[in-house]
């Protein structure tokens, strides 16, 4: 057998370099579970810090722990491996957010170079690279090893076009957004919004590392051989056909774990309560999940009064309060609220999001509108009441409110009162416009059902990648070969 034919021969391979947010995460171990289902071997790598959280969250001391042995014992081809972020496991790096954020732009790269190099040169094979469209090294080394390179994108469609046409934007004097509103109806494939609705990195005057990382992965991406992304087809048709116009873009989502089968990858940073006896005890639909993810931080202050908003709505819930949510403060909740609510309401600082949303007792969800919670709600046919904080989340709540009103805004002036909270919880569960709400969302659900299914948008889209990455992979080859 000749190089070419023994490549040929060979399955694809995916380099998988995992980004360290938990959002971010999620689904990418999903991703990595459906390639090795098509067939594709993939290596995967966590940080080191990664990997110890998720050992330390799902009660193991083994460090060595493969994440994906379960996986592979179903017969998928995944290699597990980590890889330093120049910093001690026990580093805290978001008290230190500028220090880690510059040596993730500037030492990281070459961190990743290594152990891809490592990788390629250990075993020939058809090795790709795919990461996250927010990494700013896959470009170079894409380059360097001559491997086709896939960015992966884990917010809407909506949002990474308003990144990707930045210096449109700026042309025009709409970002920074400025005071004044507007409705913005030039961006291709995005028919009107209005700069209230753009992600917070775009409503800030001063910028910052942060927004010096997001915009620099904005330039890079358009080098990107392929893009993936983490939404449907049907539910941003009109952006995804302009951003085809563009690169390769295809709308794979949601990539949730494959029936949310019992956790067999450990993907969670932080352990999970069990809250399944509790949840179990309420009767169908009267039990609200409150949650905002794991990043967002917010005032004290909001937490009062979502707290006096629970208090007197009366309904049952289930609160997840993440440790870090608000920072230095010790005592977050009012005064004998633990003891008013005791009957009717859990308070955690973490636990299975899915297997909450997935439970018949749950009837809404209060969200700080990450896209991972816009999609599993949707597909729980659970209504949504917005609370977005930052980032892509401002942008997500017009797609869910606006677009597809699947949700209401917790607030509708400035600033949040727990009488409005308590207001928007009471409609949000029962009555007319919960009624209504519901009847959306059974209608979005369903999109999502189809697209997911044999022959639906999202299945073809995913096979069409599969088959694209192949042939590319092989050209690539070939011209190596040939020069
Ligand atoms: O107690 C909890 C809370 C959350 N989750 C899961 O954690 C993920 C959270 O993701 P997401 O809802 O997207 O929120 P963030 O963690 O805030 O995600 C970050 O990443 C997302 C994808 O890029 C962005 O949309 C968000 O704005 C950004 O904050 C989801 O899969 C949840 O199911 C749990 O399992 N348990």
């Amino acid at each position: 057998m000749n190089t070419e034919e023994s490549h040929k021969s060979q399955k694809p391979h995916a380099i998988m370099i995992s980004f360290h947010l938990q959002g971010h995460i999620i689904p990418f171990v999903n991703l990595a579970i459906k390639l090795a289902s098509k067939g594709f071997s993939i290596t995967f790598a966590h940080l080191d810090y990664i990997h110890h959280q998720i050992t330390k969250s799902h009660n193991t001391t083994a460090e060595n722990i493969d994440i994906f042995a379960q996986a592979r014992k179903s017969g998928l081809e995944i290699h597990y491996t980590t890889l330093s972020d120049g910093f001690p496991v026990e580093f805290n790096r978001s008290a230190n957010f500028d220090e880690h954020l510059d040596s993730f732009l500037y030492q990281f790269p070459d961190k990743v170079d290594e152990l891809v190099g490592k990788i390629v040169n250990s075993h020939p094979g058809n090795y790709f690279l795919i990461a996250d469209t927010f990494c700013v090294w896959h470009e170079k080394i894409a380059k360097k090893y001559n491997l086709v390179n896939v960015s992966f994108w884990t917010e809407p469609a909506l949002v990474f076009s308003l990144y990707y046409h930045l210096e449109l934007l700026r042309e025009n004097g709409d970002v920074p957004v400025n005071r004044r509103q507007v409705n913005v109806d030039y961006v291709p494939g995005i028919k009107s919004i209005n700069t209230k609705d753009f992600m917070s990195y775009f409503q800030d005057s001063e910028l910052h590392l942060i927004h010096k990382v997001i915009f620099r992965a904005f330039d890079l991406v358009k080098e990107a051989d392929f893009i993936l992304c983490n939404t449907v087809q049907e539910l941003e048709s009109e952006t995804i056909s302009a951003l085809q116009q563009k690169q390769p873009f295809y709308a794979i989502g949601p990539l949730f774990e494959p029936h949310f089968a019992n956790n067999s990858v450990a993907r969670s940073l932080l352990p999970e309560s069990n809250c399944a006896d509790w949840l179990n005890s309420k009767p169908d639909g009267s039990v609200l999940y409150v949650s905002f993810g794991s990043l967002a931080k917010t005032d004290k202050n909001v937490i009062i009064e979502i707290a006096g908003g629970l208090l007197l709505s009366e309904v049952n819930f289930i609160w997840v309060l993440r440790p870090g949510i608000v920072e230095s403060v010790n005592e977050l909740l009012p005064d004998g609220f633990l003891d008013s609510v005791k009957d009717r309401g859990l308070i955690v600082p973490w636990c299975s999001q899915i297997q909450i949303l997935t439970n018949q007792a749950i009837g809404g969800f209060l969200t700080h509108c990450g896209w991972n919670s816009v999609l599993e709600s949707i597909w729980c046919g659970v209504p949504m009441i917005c609370y977005p904080l930052f980032t892509d989340q401002i942008t997500n709540r017009k797609l869910v409110v606006d677009d597809w009103r699947v949700g209401m805004n917790l607030c509708d002036g400035e600033s949040i009162t727990k009488e409005e909270v308590a207001e928007k919880i009471g409609s949000l569960m029962s009555g007319e416009r919960a009624d209504e709400l519901r009847q959306e969302i059974g209608k979005v659900r369903k999109t999502l059902e189809i697209a997911l299914a044999k022959d639906g948008s999202s299945d073809k889209n995913f096979d069409c990648f599969v088959q694209d990455v192949t042939a590319e992979i092989l050209r690539c080859e070939k011209n190596v070969a040939l020069n």
